[in-house]
């Protein structure tokens, strides 16, 4: 298989990225109908933070990096960069060094299925990664393979340009071509979700207001007043 490097994508545009920053990872992927979400063992290694922005991908060998840095030079600033590996990898693919390179290069965040080190350092550089190990063991740079292919992240299909977006949840991807549609209905739920927290300040019992008593009873939960009542029937 030929290997390859694109280096130019196309990248939505600023103004919807920025509206995209209102939302969160929880309500696009309930708006998507429960699609796009990686694997939650893909964690943050900084919490209360939140990054959304153009996909460049990196596909490396296991255990080799050669990509990443190949994959340095084509991004620009505010993409999110998300590495994967042919093979399972648990070794350090990015440190300290390589994200004082994406920063400079003025890079959101790393979303990776591997293993990152030096993670006490990158911390300090406040530079978010969502990984999926930490692994102190270093990598060779030496075999070539992909940069802007699709690929498989987290278990969630990720082409060059998608939005990605990432925050204490977890990492949702949003397909290029849904864009668009995708914001509108995470609109339309945060109104939605902005009444019903309305309605609970206000009292409302759930239980109520989603008219949740006939399923209780359809499940044929029973309700005794007292654990005297309780006791009394068993
Ligand atoms: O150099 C590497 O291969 C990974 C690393 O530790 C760094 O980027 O600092
Ligand atoms: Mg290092």
């Amino acid at each position: 298989m030929e290997k390859y490097i694109v280096k130019n994508i196309k990248r939505p545009e600023l103004k919807i990225l920025d509206e995209y920053m209102d939302l969160s990872v929880s309500t696009i992927y309930e708006a998507q109908g429960k699609s796009g979400i990686m694997d939650p063992q893909l964690q943050p290694i900084i919490s209360n933070t939140k990054i959304c922005g153009p996909a460049v991908t990196a596909v490396c060998y296991a255990g080799d990096n050669l990509m990443i840095h190949a994959a340095i030079e084509v991004c620009k600033p505010g993409d999110i960069l998300v590495i994967t590996t042919v093979g399972e990898c648990i070794a350090g693919m990015i440190g300290e060094l390589i994200v004082t390179a994406l920063q400079k290069r003025g890079v959101q965040g790393v979303i990776i299925d591997s293993a990152i080190r030096d993670v006490a350092e990158i911390r300090e550089m406040g530079f978010p990664i969502w990984t999926r190990a930490i692994h102190s063991q270093g990598t060779t740079k030496t075999k070539g393979g992909w940069v802007n292919a699709p690929t498989v992240c987290g278990g969630v299909n990720v082409c060059p340009g998608d939005l990605v977006m990432a925050d204490d949840d977890g990492v949702v991807v949003v397909q290029k071509g849904d864009i668009h549609a995708s914001l509108e209905l995470s609109k339309k739920r945060i109104l939605k979700e902005t009444t019903t927290k309305e309605k609970i300040l206000r009292g409302e019992l759930s239980l109520d207001f989603y008219n949740l008593r006939p399923t209780l009873a359809n499940e044929q939960v029973v309700y005794y007043e007292n654990e005297d009542e309780l006791e009394k029937s068993c």
